[in-house]
């Protein structure tokens, strides 16, 4: 079973937040980028969101409206020419329609070496295509772990068109879970057990709420660049 928001509130467990300091020079000291936003992050327990924190990053406005636009120009006209798919019972994710991308303008191309370039470690071997996913304002991504025979230990995805939340559940045990906030424009970055060990799902519409609060989910593009395995 999956761990619902409803069901630690029902027994009156608090959310828990990430509380890291966000000022430089303490971030500077223990290694953390002062751009993390903690406040995206909630879990199942302080000491998960401690532990797992160094592995996951939210990046809100990691790009401007503009560069939203322009991404969003070079990949509407061949996401058109697809239609979503809705039926297949057996896929991980429902009402989506996808497309993979080597080649890109330059302006795109600028953004995607700023992701690649915060992402991944310096001369790590990246997939070649980007993964370009949209998901229908009721389309979702059901619990999956990306493949370990094509993909590396990192995925790092933007957000269009959409706010949404991403939950992560322990493998082994779904009372550990961690649910980020991804602001429409916001990077994620999931890294080693949390890429490896835990699934990553995103929520349908009527279960997308975060500390309470409802997150509507529109129409939602990412755009996902990932290493290869080493
Ligand atoms: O849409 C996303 O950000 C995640 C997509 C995903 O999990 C996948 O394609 O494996
Ligand atoms: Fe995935
Ligand atoms: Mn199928």
């Amino acid at each position: 079973m999956r761990p619902l928001l409803v069901v630690f509130k029902r027994i009156h467990k608090p959310p828990v937040y990430a509380s890291r300091p966000r000022c430089l020079s303490s971030c500077a000291s223990s290694g953390l980028s002062p751009l993390r936003d903690d406040a995206l992050i909630l879990g199942s327990s302080r000491e998960l969101v401690q532990r797992l924190g160094s592995q996951v990053e939210v990046r809100t406005a990691f790009i401007s409206e503009e560069e939203e636009g322009v991404l969003l120009r070079e990949l509407e006209p061949g996401l058109k020419k697809k239609r979503y798919e809705f039926d297949h019972w057996d896929d991980a994710i429902h009402g989506y329609r996808e497309t993979e991308r080597v080649r890109w303008g330059a302006a795109c191309e600028e953004v995607l070496n700023r992701v690649r370039s915060v992402a991944f470690p310096e001369g790590s071997p990246l997939l070649g295509p980007v993964h370009i996913l949209d998901l229908d304002k009721t389309g979702y991504i059901k619990p999956h772990i990306d493949s370990v025979k094509f993909c590396g230990n990192t995925i790092a995805g933007l957000s269009l068109l959409s706010d949404s939340i991403m939950r992560l559940v322990k493998e082994d045990a779904s009372n550990e879970w961690l649910d980020l906030l991804l602001p429409r424009r916001s990077l994620y970055i999931l890294r080693d057990q949390a890429r490896y060990n835990f699934t990553h799902e995103i929520l349908k519409d009527e279960e997308s709420v975060f500390s309470g609060q409802r997150v509507p989910r529109q129409r939602r593009i990412s755009v996902i660049c990932r290493n290869l395995p080493g």
